[in-house]
């Protein structure tokens, strides 16, 4: 499972959960902008714009799981398994085919903003051609936000869907619209008290603090993180400096953090966050932790030669970073 929230304050912010029981080697790869991408279907871009973000990198070819580029717009790609089926490739001069795993690079390449996108979502045929016979075709879904608002693809056996987000989350399984129905049950959660609708002549009081969202699921299903982070994130008060905004975000997406033994998807093999992202999209910054590296690590994109044809890859820091006090 996973998780990915948008967040603003004075910045706009981007990021995700990863959450799987294996890591496929994961690597913050900046793409500048002369980067030659082969497209299979579309020939060959010299250049685009810039990207950074999480990718494993096969044959010298950025597999982004997600990124933002230097515009501000920032995209993920999240499991959908059992809902997505991608398109065939359709070889009429208005349509362009782009191979899941191209996604992300295909609109962060050309895309400033989610408007953009909608625009080359209205000529695009996704594929489901595999990268390689060992990097088979990922039943993805994805989430394609900026600072101004959200999206959700999601391409499926009756089509290709973009929907509006509202809520600036995604998690995984069933199709979007249902997530954004099941919303409906807890319309009635608050960061407040709660007051005694339920009979007021019985001697019900609030002995507790935090009871205003009691019915806020805790499990770690994907309809539930969908309700948990959401609640969490429109309700969380923003704060104006980087640091505070970082470790804001941190905390919303710490919400839904899978801890190892809590969630089996085979005999002794359990899924766990393996990292937690978070993009500031206005200054070019990855920012992330791993499971066992709580510590936040960046990588700053514009640090990196933004003009250069050469992918920079940095290996995720890992283990805890103790700092002792005496
Ligand atoms: C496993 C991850 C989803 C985690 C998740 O959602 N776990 C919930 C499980 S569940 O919801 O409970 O079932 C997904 C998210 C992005 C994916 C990569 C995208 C690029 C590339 C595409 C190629 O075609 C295949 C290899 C490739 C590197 C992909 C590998 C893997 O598929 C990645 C990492």
């Amino acid at each position: 499972m996973c998780t990915a929230a948008t967040y603003k304050t004075k910045d706009f912010y981007f990021g995700r959960t990863l959450d799987y029981e294996f890591s496929y080697g994961d690597e913050i790869t900046v793409t500048p902008r002369n980067y030659p991408f082969e497209f299979r279907y579309m020939g060959r871009k010299d250049s685009h714009y810039a990207m950074i973000g999480m990718a494993h990198v096969a044959g010298g070819y950025p597999l982004y799981y997600d990124a933002i580029n230097e515009k501000g717009l920032g995209m993920a790609g999240l499991n959908f398994v059992g809902n997505a089926a991608y398109q065939e490739a359709d070889e009429s001069e208005d349509r362009d085919n782009v191979a899941q795993y191209e996604f992300i690079p295909w609109i962060l390449g050309s895309c400033a903003s989610v408007g953009e996108a909608r625009v080359a979502l209205d000529r695009m045929n996704l594929t489901g051609t595999p990268f390689s016979e060992q990097l088979p075709t990922a039943q993805l879904h994805w989430i394609i936000a900026d600072r101004n608002g959200a999206i959700t693809v999601e391409c499926m056996a009756d089509g290709l869907h973009v929907y509006e987000n509202p809520v600036g989350v995604l998690t995984n399984n069933p199709p979007f619209p249902q997530q954004m129905f099941l919303l409906n049950q807890y319309m009635g959660l608050s960061p407040k008290q709660p007051v005694n609708t339920f009979a007021p002549e019985v001697g019900l009081s609030a002995y507790s603090r935090g009871m205003g969202a009691i019915g806020l699921p805790g499990d770690l299903s994907s309809t539930s993180r969908f309700a948990r982070v959401a609640f969490v994130k429109q309700n969380s008060l923003p704060a104006d400096s980087e640091a505070e905004s970082v470790s804001q975000f941190f905390h919303i997406l710490g919400s839904v953090d899978q801890q190892r033994g809590c969630c089996e998807v085979a005999p002794d093999k359990y899924e766990i966050t393996i990292y937690t992202s978070c993009c500031n999209a206005d200054k070019g910054i990855y920012y992330y932790n791993t499971y066992e590296g709580h510590q936040i690590n960046a990588v700053d994109m514009n640090r990196e030669d933004l003009d250069g044809a050469e992918l920079a890859r940095y290996p995720l820091i890992q283990g805890e970073n103790i700092n002792w006090q005496n």
